[in-house]
């Protein structure tokens, strides 16, 4: 176990407004995020990602509770303190938030000629920055020639100008096609490994989590849901807002339309398997109906890989003697979970 979490949030909750108008953004929201970690935050919109952001970062008060960065509770510090714990947290935003009137190296400059930097050291900054994210030979462009994969390039290089231990993302790559979303979570990434930069990953995309978070909290109306390891997270989810992330790219099981048109077309004794380790149950499974004599067909489902391990769930239907489907069912439940699908 590590010490103290690098950000620690300790049941926070943040009101806007006040009386019959007041809406509750935060809300006794309890959690801490370590050094080192790709963290994910997911919600749908209106969960109160942006307002975490926000706390984080100290641009608003909490209304209870405390926020804590590298041990400091945020409001105790005076404006002045304040604006050095901003320093040490970089910003990315979904409209990259590039000055227009600016190159690439300007814009990637601009936050250290704030600091205070001497012109020189700006310069191999800079060019350092620029060569780490992949985009040395834009230096002279103005953000409007650029694309969007390498807009959020130059707001990476950007963000990590000063040195933050820190670096929020808040929608990184909502803007973004699948391949340049792909992409810049791959930078990101390396922003992690080879820099050792702490990343909260904001987002409502379960891919973005699941490509790059090493754990994840799912907010809903301002609550914390759950937190857990992507992993454990999304192969077993506990509340239904992370079931639905869960079913935005996989169907686990049939329902509705889908069931009908399955049922219709198959008769036979239909089962859900829940799949964490595909190798493992593809083996069971042909073991097992090899030696019972039923076959089966997957009439439902799919399979991804979460943090490098497989899971999903598969809906199979079981054709064979009623006693020898009984028993495979039975040997099939010895080792994977199983639900039955009601006729
Ligand atoms: N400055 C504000 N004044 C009043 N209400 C606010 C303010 N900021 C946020 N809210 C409200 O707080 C709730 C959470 O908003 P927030 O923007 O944090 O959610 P979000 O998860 O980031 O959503 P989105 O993805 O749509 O930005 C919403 O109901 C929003 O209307």
């Amino acid at each position: 176990m590590t010490g103290a979490p690098l950000i620690e949030l300790e049941h926070v909750s943040k009101v806007f407004g006040t009386g019959t108008g007041a809406v509750t953004a935060i809300d006794d929201l309890s959690l801490g995020i370590e050094a080192g970690q790709i963290f994910g935050v997911i919600g749908y919109s209106g969960a109160g990602k942006s307002t975490l952001v926000r706390l984080i970062n100290a641009l608003e008060p909490v209304t209870s509770g405390r926020v804590l960065v590298d041990g400091v509770d945020l409001s105790t510090l005076g404006e002045r303190e304040l604006r050095t714990v901003r320093a040490g947290i970089g910003m990315i935003f979904q409209q990259f938030n590039l000055l227009r009137s600016r190159t690439v190296f300007g814009n990637v400059a601009y936050p250290l000629k704030i600091a205070g930097w001497a012109k020189e050291e700006r310069r191999r900054r800079v060019a350092e920055l620029l060569n780490f994210v992949g985009i040395a030979e834009k230096a002279w462009s103005y953000p409007d020639q650029l694309s969007g994969g390498q807009k959020q390039r130059v707001g990476i290089a950007r963000a990590l100008a000063t040195n933050p231990k820190i670096l929020l993302a808040d929608e990184s790559t909502s803007a973004l096609d699948p391949d340049t979303t792909a992409e810049v979570l791959r930078l990101l990434k390396r922003v992690n490994s080879e820099l050792g930069v702490t990343i909260v990953v904001i987002t409502h995309e379960m891919d973005v989590v699941r490509e790059i978070a090493d754990r994840v909290a799912v907010l809903d109306s301002g609550r914390l849901v759950e937190e857990g390891t992507v992993y454990d997270v999304f192969s077993a989810p506990k509340s239904e807002t992370a079931q639905r992330f869960v079913n935005t790219v996989l169907r686990e099981t049939p329902e509705g339309a889908d069931l009908r048109r399955i049922r219709s077309r198959h008769g036979g004794r239909l089962i859900a398997a829940r799949v964490h380790d595909a190798g493992r149950l593809g083996a069971v499974l042909s073991d097992a109906v090899g030696r019972h004599g039923v076959r089966f067909e997957i009439v439902y489902g799919g399979i991804t890989t979460l943090s490098g391990r497989s899971f999903g769930g598969l809906t199979l239907e079981l054709i064979g003697e009623t006693s020898d489907v009984d028993a495979l069912v039975a040997e099939l439940r010895t080792t994977t979970e199983i639900e039955e699908i009601a006729a």
